[in-house]
């Protein structure tokens, strides 16, 4: 059974009995969070909080493996009266989920300065200590995190991010407000409300049939070669997008769009990643790199795309290895893109 229609319950709704999914409920619940400063305020009584210092996330090394602690509001309380704060700094917070039980998850950053709000960066090896974790780079731990919480400290991180920079209206120079739940800022001057944005990305990978093509950039990690990704500029289509990033980074035409699946990537700020597959047309192959986006670009048969999936691990290759395909890591869609397409190519030669 669907994570989506594991348990049902029944609620009144215009005077009949409806079949909600956990999902949906989930769904109505964080709107509601959103919309109604008094409910919001409430889940923050009973909710948990996700804690961060300047955008780093605080973990517990556990082995091989990073935990994310959670926070109940008296500990926050707590940890925050032994830093000289009340507890009206919980209302910085941005709400980032929660749980089927509607149990509320915030996300708050103690070390970002607020300059609209007057609120001081609280110390870091501090509270460190006093919450027995530490405070790492997104980046830095990504390996050792699961998915289901480093998608959370993505969008926590991004979220936190977004309210940091935008603390005043562009058009009236004054400080803007966030409302309860952290879903938007608004200019009480120019009445302009500030919604936290992604800038879409298109993520292309480009096959002849039976090679595909990947390229690098000078500040990837050695050997690692990924598909091709670019800004859509505004006012384009994703369509339009992907011909003109292809076109741009490598002088070909693509043709056969297929959309693949999309993700959130919070560095350096927050894009929608879209990921699609596209072929080249037949006879045109021949790559004209754009040595000011890539440093290079390259056909790769299905057989060193393989091998180079196989290889497990970091993106640290040991000398015997140096001059081996390195490629994204699971959580990448540029990944799961990769892999898509050498399933569908095992395949079809399978059949054939
Ligand atoms: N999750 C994944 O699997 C992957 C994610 N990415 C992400 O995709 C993004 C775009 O890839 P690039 O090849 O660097 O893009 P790109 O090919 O569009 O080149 C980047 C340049 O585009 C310009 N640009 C236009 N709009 C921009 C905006 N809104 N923000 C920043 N720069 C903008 C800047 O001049 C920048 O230097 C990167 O941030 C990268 O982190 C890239 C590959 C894989
Ligand atoms: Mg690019």
């Amino acid at each position: 059974m669907s994570l989506y229609c594991r348990t049902f319950f029944r609620r009144k709704s215009f005077g009949c009995y409806r079949l909600l999914s956990t999902y949906v409920t989930k769904a109505r619940y964080l709107f509601e969070l959103k919309e109604d400063e008094e409910a919001c305020r409430k889940a923050q009584q009973t909710g948990v909080f996700y804690l961060f210092h300047d955008l780093d996330p605080l973990l517990q090394a556990s082995g091989h493996r990073y935990l994310v602690p959670r926070l109940s509001r008296a500990e926050l309380e707590g940890l925050l009266g032994k830093f000289g704060q009340d507890s009206q700094r919980i209302e910085d917070s941005v709400l980032v989920g929660c749980s089927e039980q509607q149990e509320a998850w915030f996300a708050l950053d103690l070390g970002l300065e607020s300059v609209s709000a007057s609120r001081a960066s609280l110390p870091k090896s501090e509270m460190e200590a006093e919450l027995g974790g530490s405070f790492i780079k997104l980046r830095q731990a990504l390996f050792q995190l699961n998915s289901v919480d480093s998608s959370l400290l993505f969008t926590a991180q991004a979220l936190l991010r977004w309210h940091d920079g935008h603390q005043f209206c562009s058009k009236s120079g004054q400080p803007t407000q966030k409302n309860m739940a952290g879903s938007k800022r608004v200019c009480p001057s120019s009445k302009i409300i500030y919604y936290p944005q992604m800038a879409p990305v298109v993520i292309t990978l480009v096959s002849d049939g039976a090679r595909c093509l990947l390229a690098r950039q000078s500040s990837f990690p050695k050997g690692l070669y990924s598909a091709l990704a670019g800004f859509c500029d505004i006012g384009e289509s994703v369509e339009e997008a992907v011909h003109r990033e292809v076109a741009e980074e490598v002088g070909l035409e693509v043709e056969n769009l297929q959309y693949s699946a999309s993700q959130h990537w919070p560095f350096p700020n927050s894009s929608l990643m879209i990921a699609c597959h596209a072929t080249v047309k037949p006879g045109h192959t021949e790559i004209q790199v754009n040595l000011k986006e890539l440093e290079a670009a390259a056909w790769f048969s299905l057989d060193e795309v393989t091998t180079a999936l196989r290889r497990k691990g970091s993106l640290a290759l040991q000398p015997s290895e140096a001059s081996s395909l390195l490629l994204p890591p699971k959580l990448a869609i540029a990944h799961h893109l990769i892999k898509k397409w050498v399933e569908t190519l095992s395949c079809s030669s399978l059949a054939a």
